[in-house]
Order: C-alpha cells, then structure tokens, then sequence
C-alpha cells in the first residue's frame, strides 16, 4: 500500500498574494496566528478575509494560544476555518476544543509518552518550545519515541533543511512559519516555492 503523501502546511499568512503562492507551490494547508503578540498576528476580520480568498483551495488553520478552548472554537467559527490549532492545551482543555470544534490540531514541544498520545485530536504538531520562532531543536528524540498517530513536524524548518528533516524524522507533514519570511511577519514568496519544492522533492 502506498504511504500517505506528505503534508505540507505554510503558516502564518497575512495578504491575499501568499496565499496564492502557497497554492500555487502545492501547498496542503495554510495558517493564520491569531495569537497576540505575534508578528504574524491578524485580527479576526482579516482572518475571515484571508480564509475567503482561499476559495476552498486549500485546507486553512486557525493558530491560537493563550484562548480557552471556548474562546478558540468561537473564533475558529467566526473565521470560517477547517481547521482549530492549539498551543499549550492539556488533556482537558484538547477535549473541550475538540467537542465545540470538528478538526483540532494540538501543538506539543514536549514528546514524553503521554504528550505523543492521542488526546482525542484530529492531528499531532511537533513543535520548538517557542512556536514561531524559527529555532531548531534536536529531532533526536524522535528517533526513541514516536507519535502514536499523524503528525507534524514544525519549528526552524526552511527550504535548505526541510528534505534533511523529513529524512531523519519521517513525519506526516511539515510545518513552516518563519522560514519563509525576510523579517518577522513578512512573508517571501520565492521562499514559500522553494520551500514546497524541497519538501516534496524528498522521498
Ligand atoms: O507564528 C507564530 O508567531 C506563532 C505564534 C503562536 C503560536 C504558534 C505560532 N506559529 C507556529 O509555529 C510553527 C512554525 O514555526 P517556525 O517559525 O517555522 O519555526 C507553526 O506551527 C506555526 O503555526
């Protein structure tokens, strides 16, 4: 039986021109942080805008932190996403989004044996401890323990290394933010292509 095809996910889109490029490349899914203080924070108006324009194209993520699961499943709504991303949820607070949210992506940095579980999540994202914020961390771990079921690998990915990393931890998917940008919250489109590119290239 053939494996599932890699999915791959480019976060924190602000205008309407990346996300065409995201598509365009091949991109799986594309995400909007509503989580403030992020330099790629959007408010909620923009964040319905945004996920309009994907016409149904491609998958879209909320990316929220610091919400309660009540609070993120309304904005979730409001945005009119497929999909409700979640940092620094536990068990309960994964539970809660997922019975007022059909799809939930949980975010973990931490891969003990319960944090790689399943929670009741639609999908696993492996994250660095600072999301966002383009710092690598040692995928070794992965090697010992794995997810349990699909998952994400995020965090310091970019076009030069997303192949290495596929390689090494084998994950369902990737996830890329601040690889694709040429400052904090600025998106750069010929990053965003290469960045499809060399994840697809890898086999
Ligand atoms: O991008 C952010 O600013 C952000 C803020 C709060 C929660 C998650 C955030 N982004 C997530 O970080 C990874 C990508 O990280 P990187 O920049 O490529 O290292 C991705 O999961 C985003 O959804």
């Amino acid at each position: 039986m053939d494996a599932a095809p890699l999915l791959v996910k480019v976060c924190g889109l602000r205008t309407e021109a990346a996300i065409d490029t995201a598509v365009a490349a091949g991109a799986d899914a594309v995400g909007f942080v509503v989580a403030a203080g992020s330099p790629r924070f959007v408010d909620a108006a923009t964040a319905r805008r945004l996920v309009e324009h994907t016409a149904g194209r491609v998958t879209t993520v909320l990316v929220t932190k610091g919400l309660t699961p009540e609070d993120a499943a309304v904005a979730a709504r409001a945005a009119g996403v497929d999909v409700l991303q979640v940092h620094g949820f536990d068990r309960g607070e994964v539970g809660r989004a997922s019975a007022l949210f059909p799809r939930v992506w949980r975010a973990t940095s931490s891969l003990g044996a319960d944090d790689l579980g399943s929670w009741g999540e639609e999908l696993l994202l492996i994250d660095s401890p600072r999301p966002g914020s383009g710092e690598r961390w040692d995928l070794g771990a992965l090697q010992v323990r794995r997810p349990e079921g699909a998952w994400l690998l995020a965090g310091g990915l970019d076009p030069t290394n997303v192949g290495q990393a596929i390689a090494e931890a084998a994950p369902s998917g990737v996830d890329v933010s601040s690889g694709v940008e040429s400052a904090p919250g600025v998106k750069d489109h010929d990053l965003i292509e290469r960045f499809v590119a060399a994840a697809r290239a890898t086999p």
